[in-house]
């Protein structure tokens, strides 16, 4: 079997969006003084999927989200000419090939997520190429089902949190990630904002639920050493992401305070990027998101590292690419889960593109045994909201 195509299409959203909420969550521009809102930076409506199409007919499809015309332009530039002509089971040679040949200025960022996007569709080929899905390529069903987290709750008014978090708790979900809105730019006042959204949403879904608590990159050092202790009392499972992905010793000092588990790695890169983290005692969970981290031949690596130090894995923002990671090793034990919503962030637009996501059923996702590949396709019903960018 040979790559015969390479096709990295742009998906740019034109359809209704839910106007930016300011403060919806702390992020790294709040720190650096800005006219317009700070958030306006945060949100993404746009996606790169690819297609590689094999001399038997064969479609795999991947995608990436960071920067999508600037990974097309690298995915047509740079990596499809590495790639095409090449037999799609040589995966770990041709993932050294894209990574070697751009690593003198892609060994972080956008890069690495165009080398994921690529890697994500050659897997998708290799399952559908011997009719099984991509988690049974990789260690198997370790799990009869995926337990999930609910992930949104982004700082609003604090009732409309409430009733938020009431309705999934209602449909059986027993973990939330919740969005602080305010950081060191808020001085005293964002400290008891920040305080305020925890105790309503623990005064909703109570003490035998997971909370986890998103930062962005929001703080500092000096800030999150002070909030540390003001939020032990709310017993979090961990604190997202609370200094910038570079203050790696930031993270570490955190973690190493022991008060609550510091979580990270949706901004990190490559399994080079990992071991520092995990050397470095950095973070209690890992997040790399697959469609960054340098697609499934990167984290499948990555799996057994985290396994070796027997920190958890729980892939940044859910999606198919993640489940399968997630499902073929104990090292993984629950996804993140960003439920349909209108198209707001950027989080959930994934559901207006791809068909075969699962949704959750009482805070559980399952994978089929017998839908090849990654699961995916195109959905068609939401073409005409997308100018498409060949
Ligand atoms: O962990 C996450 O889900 C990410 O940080 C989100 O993508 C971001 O939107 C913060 O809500
Ligand atoms: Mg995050």
């Amino acid at each position: 079997m040979k790559i015969k195509s390479v096709r990295a299409r742009v998906f740019q959203w034109k359809g209704k969006t839910v106007p930016p909420q300011g403060n919806f969550c702390s992020n790294a521009m709040d720190l650096v003084y800005s006219k317009t809102e700070s958030m306006s930076t945060f949100r993404f409506h746009s996606w790169t999927v690819v297609e590689i199409e094999t001399d038997d007919g064969i479609v795999g499809i991947g995608n990436v989200a960071l920067a999508p015309k600037i990974a097309k332009a690298i995915i047509d530039e740079y990596l499809a000419p590495l790639v095409v002509g090449q037999d799609p089971w040589d995966y770990e040679y041709l993932w050294q090939r894209m990574y070697r040949a751009t690593h003198a200025w892609g060994r972080k960022g956008v890069t690495m997520a165009a080398i994921s996007a690529v890697d994500l569709a050659i897997w998708d080929i290799l399952g559908k190429s011997v009719n099984k899905p991509v988690f049974k390529l990789l260690g198997g069903r370790t799990k009869e089902k995926i337990p999930c987290y609910y992930s949104k709750l982004y700082r609003t008014d604090l009732k409309e949190m409430q009733d938020e978090a009431q309705k999934f708790l209602d449909q059986g979900f027993k973990a939330f990630k919740m969005r602080f809105g305010y950081g060191p730019a808020h001085l005293q006042h964002g400290v008891q904002e920040n305080l305020k959204s925890v105790e309503a949403i623990r005064e909703v879904i109570g003490y035998d639920t997971d909370l986890m608590l998103e930062c962005y990159m929001g703080w500092n050092l000096e800030y999150a050493k002070r909030m540390l202790p003001k939020l032990a009392k709310y017993e979090p499972r961990w604190l997202e992401e609370p200094v910038i992905a570079d203050d790696i010793d930031g993270y570490a000092e955190l973690n190493a305070m022991n008060i609550i588990p510091i979580s990270g790695g949706e901004h990190e890169f490559s399994l080079y990027g990992f071991k520092q983290l995990l050397d470095k005692k950095a973070v209690s969970v890992v997040q790399y998101d697959t469609n960054r981290v340098g697609g499934i031949t990167a984290a499948h690596k990555i799996n057994a590292l985290c396994e070796a130090h027997s920190v958890p894995v729980i892939p940044h923002a859910g999606q198919m690419h993640n489940y399968h990671l997630t499902m073929s090793t104990l090292a993984s034990p629950m996804a993140e889960y960003f439920p349909i919503f209108d198209v707001e962030v950027g989080n959930e637009l994934f559901w207006y593109i791809f068909d075969g996501e699962p949704i959750a059923e009482n805070g559980f996702l399952q994978l089929r045994d017998d839908v090849p590949g990654l699961g995916l396709s195109i959905k068609t019903e939401y073409l005409d909201q997308f100018d498409i960018i060949e």
